[in-house]
Parts: C-alpha cells; structure tokens; sequence
C-alpha cells in the first residue's frame, strides 16, 4: 500500500478554484487510479463533463461506476489522479471548500434516500434547513416551488415517504435535490424499481428540468431506455477504464465486447427502434 506521502492526487496544472460561469469543465476527471488494497479498480481514468451535458455513466457490475460516483461527491478519494468539479480540485478541498460546493450540485439516490421520520415538506426543506440562513416563509415557498416543478401538489406535503409510491418517492428525492439549484444534479439508476409508464414520465420531467434549468447530469444507469432517452454523451467504463464515450450513436458503434452485448443484444435494439 502506498502511505499518505507516495500519493500522487495532482492535478494538471490551471486554475483550481470553484467556477461556475461554464468557462471550464463541470467535471475534469485525470489519470484516476483506485485501488482497494491489491485490486485494482481504476487505471488511467479520464472523462471530461462540460456544461449542460448529460453524460451516462455505463459498464459491467463491478467495474467502479459507484466508485466514480462517489468520487465525483468528495465522499471517496482515489489513490491516485485528479478530480476535479466547477474546477476545484475535490481531492484537496477542505471541509469548509467542499461544503461550498455541495450547495452547488444535488444527489438522487438509487432507493430515493428520504429520511422516513420526517414529511415529504421537510424533506425537501431539510438541505435549505442546513444552509440555516433561510427565513421559514422563504423556506415554505421554495419547498412548495420545488414540489411544483416535479408535478408534486400542496396537498402532498405533509405526507409520510411510507405513504408514497415509488414514483413519488423518485419526485420528492428529485425535489431535494434540486432544493438550492443547483447547476449539477448527479442520478444514480433515476429509473430503477419504477414500472414502465412511471419511469417513462420521470425521464421527462428529468429531461424538461435539464432544458429549463440549464442543469449539467451525470447518470449511472443500466437501463437502455433511460440512457437513450436522455444522454447527450456516454461513457463506457471496461478495463479499469474509459474505453469509448461520445453520443449515442458513436459509442454503440465501437468494436468492443462489452458495447456489442450492452447496446445490441435483443433489449438494446429494441430500445434503440423505439428512440428512432
Ligand atoms: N470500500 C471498498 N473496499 C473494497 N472494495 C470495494 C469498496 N468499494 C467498492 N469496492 C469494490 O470495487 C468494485 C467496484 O464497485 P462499484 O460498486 O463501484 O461497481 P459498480 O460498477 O457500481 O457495480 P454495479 O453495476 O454492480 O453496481 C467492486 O468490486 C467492489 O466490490
């Protein structure tokens, strides 16, 4: 195992400082290496997000998507390489730096994630709760806003996460996470456990909300449905590494066993028929 001091976590050289005008990438991803003691997951990693993309991050089980994930989210650290988000270098950021830049992008959780104590109300007022700058009546008002624009009326506020459906649970969880608007909103499987028509209109509503807020989206999805619809780009993840991204109709065109089993056995065609 390398000690704290043979870490190599530099970044290229440039500016490293939160930027949020769209001048440089949302996510600049550099040599990443992660090892958990002899296993290597990544090896070489590089990946470049800019503004208002939504890049779909795909691959087999178990080759590190999560890993990424929560790399991108500061909640991990790589063993070797840069990441960097808004143009910060999130592997050096201090508490204070990083909390400046949680405000600035929101999670969606696999299961929703809500906190099952609390109302749906409080759930999504809980990150503006944390800020505790925010006067309640501004607080009220956002939340309500917030519910709006998910397709979530008043009369579901002080509702219970036990009392909602699956679908519900996905709009409320996608609710806090937009609560302090941020520009970059990270979804990990968006559409899982959601049937047909509900996983349908959650992609739309993601998709109106990307347009109309401007947002940059990072996904982890194996769902063909959902990542056609939605993806500006794709990134491949295979061999420890990026091995193809690009829009759609590139990517599914590389010579690689894994993109020929992913994108066009049976269920990828047929997912790609329907998006034509
Ligand atoms: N903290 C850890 N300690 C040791 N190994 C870990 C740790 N976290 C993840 N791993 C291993 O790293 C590999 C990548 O895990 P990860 O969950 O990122 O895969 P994934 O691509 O998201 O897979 P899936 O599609 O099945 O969810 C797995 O082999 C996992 O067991």
């Amino acid at each position: 195992m390398a000690t704290e001091e043979e870490i190599d976590r530099s970044c290229p050289a440039g500016p490293s400082e939160l930027t949020l005008d769209g001048s440089v990438p949302v996510v600049e991803i550099t040599n990443l290496q992660t090892r958990f003691g002899k296993t290597v997951i990544h090896n070489d990693l590089n990946l470049t997000i800019e503004d208002g993309e939504i890049m779909s991050i795909v691959g087999g089980s178990g080759t590190g998507k999560t890993v990424l994930l929560r790399q991108m989210l500061g909640l991990e650290h790589p063993t070797q390489g840069c990441v960097r988000i808004f143009g910060e270098d999130i592997t050096q950021a201090k508490p204070a730096q990083l909390q400046l830049l949680r405000n600035h992008w929101g999670m969606l959780f696999q299961e929703g994630a809500l906190y099952s104590a609390l109302t749906v109300f409080e759930n999504i007022a809980q990150p503006m709760r944390e800020l505790r700058v925010l006067p309640d009546a501004l607080v009220r008002d956002a939340v309500l806003l917030k519910m709006n624009m998910v397709g979530l009326g008043p009369e579901h506020a002080n509702k219970m996460p036990s009392d909602l459906s699956g679908g519900m649970v996905k709009r409320v969880a996608l609710a806090r996470a937009l609560a302090l608007e941020p520009k970059l909103l990270f979804l990990d499987e968006p559409t899982a456990g959601l049937d047909p028509d509900r996983s349908e209109s959650f992609v739309s509503l993601i998709k109106s909300l990307h347009r109309e807020l401007g947002l940059t989206v990072v996904m982890v999805t194996h769902d063909l449905d959902t990542l056609f619809a939605l993806s500006t780009r794709i990134a491949v993840l295979a061999e420890k590494h990026v091995i193809a991204v690009g829009p759609t109709r590139d990517v599914i065109n590389v010579d690689h066993p894994f993109i020929k089993e992913f994108f066009l056995g049976d269920r990828g065609k047929r997912a790609l028929e329907a998006l034509q």
